[in-house]
């Protein structure tokens, strides 16, 4: 087959190991910078150029679209979707699983569990807000953060408003939460390949911390998640429509809660922390259920 990665960086470790992955099997690898890609849109014969070459007879994408370039970077995929090339991650579910707000609204039509969240554009009432998430200690999350910049755990009423009233000063978008002070400091990071998960870690935050992002000095290990934990992140993955996800989950007295999911996880962590070939997997998946220059995707992006 001829496999496309969409990735801006060829020696990142995951796009690394997607090129290994792929070799080993067989397969021609090519990795396309969405950003330096040029589209002629048109009804007839729609094409994607790159460097002056026509991108043709792709069997499968695998996108790897970065935070800041989801706009464009969906775009080419929607374009490779439109050629009839098989994506590992459709657009549209990766444009759903971008938006914080959209997903959570999404896992909680299918009743997923969550963290009890509240949102707010300018609330004239940051009191009720407060109220409404049931009160301090609650984290407050600024909405394009990530690696844990911009989570604040608020312990008390005061120093709540006084978060919540700074990122409104600075016009932020921001999510208050319940903080789920069981979960210890640690999340789980379930690997979800079509409808298993094949793989999970444990994230533990450093001493003092209650962020486990693995960037504030987080360190990850190998878990054993229960029938529940599984089901969940499966339900998750499939509520925004990805193949492939990374769903991020707390320990919770009331079981497990969806954090978040990420359309384009990474490999390093999870591969390094529980010895599997994940990239391998991925490919595997893409063998089972590329259809060549006949895929039809489920969602119209
Ligand atoms: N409601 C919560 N209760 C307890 N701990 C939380 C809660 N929300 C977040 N955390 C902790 O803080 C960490 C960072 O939060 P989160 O994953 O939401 O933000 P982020 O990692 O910056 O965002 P992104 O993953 O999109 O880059 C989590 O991994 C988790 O350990
Ligand atoms: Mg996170
Ligand atoms: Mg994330």
């Amino acid at each position: 087959m001829k496999i496309g990665i969409l990735s801006r960086n060829s020696s990142l470790y995951s796009t690394r190991r997607l090129i290994e992955a792929s070799k080993e099997r067989g397969h021609e690898v090519k990795v396309i910078d969405a950003l330096r890609c040029y589209m002629n849109i048109n009804s007839e014969l729609p094409s994607i150029h790159f460097k002056g070459e026509d991108l043709v007879d792709f069997d499968a994408i695998i996108p790897r679209i970065g935070a800041s370039v989801t706009f464009y970077g969906c775009a080419v995929l929607r374009q490779f979707e439109m050629m009839g090339v098989f994506p590992v991650n459709e657009s549209v579910a990766i444009t759903r699983s971008r938006d914080k707000l959209r997903s959570l609204q999404l896992l909680s039509r299918k009743g997923i569990g969550m963290p009890v969240t509240g949102f707010a554009s300018k609330p004239d009432d940051v009191k009720d807000l407060l109220d409404m998430v049931g009160g301090a200690p609650v984290v407050i999350k600024l909405l394009e953060g990530t690696q844990g910049i911009g989570v604040v755990l608020a312990e008390t009423r005061k120093a709540a408003e006084s978060v919540i009233e700074a990122f409104m000063g600075l016009k932020a978008n921001i999510m208050v939460q319940e903080y789920i002070k069981e979960a210890g400091g640690a999340d789980i990071r379930c690997f979800v390949i079509g409808d298993r998960v094949i793989a999970a870690m444990k994230r533990q935050g450093a001493e003092g911390e209650f962020r486990s992002n693995l960037h504030r000095g987080g360190h990850a290990s190998l878990i054993r998640i229960t029938p529940e934990e599984r089901k969940t992140a499966i339900d998750a993955a499939k509520s925004m429509g990805l193949g492939v996800a990374g769903v991020d989950l707390l320990r919770s007295s009331r079981g497990p809660l969806v954090m978040e999911v990420n359309s384009s996880p990474g490999l390093e962590g999870i591969e390094k922390a529980t010895g599997k070939d994940i990239a391998g997997m991925i490919i595997e998946h893409i063998e089972k259920n590329a259809k060549p220059q006949r895929t039809r995707t489920r969602g119209k992006g």
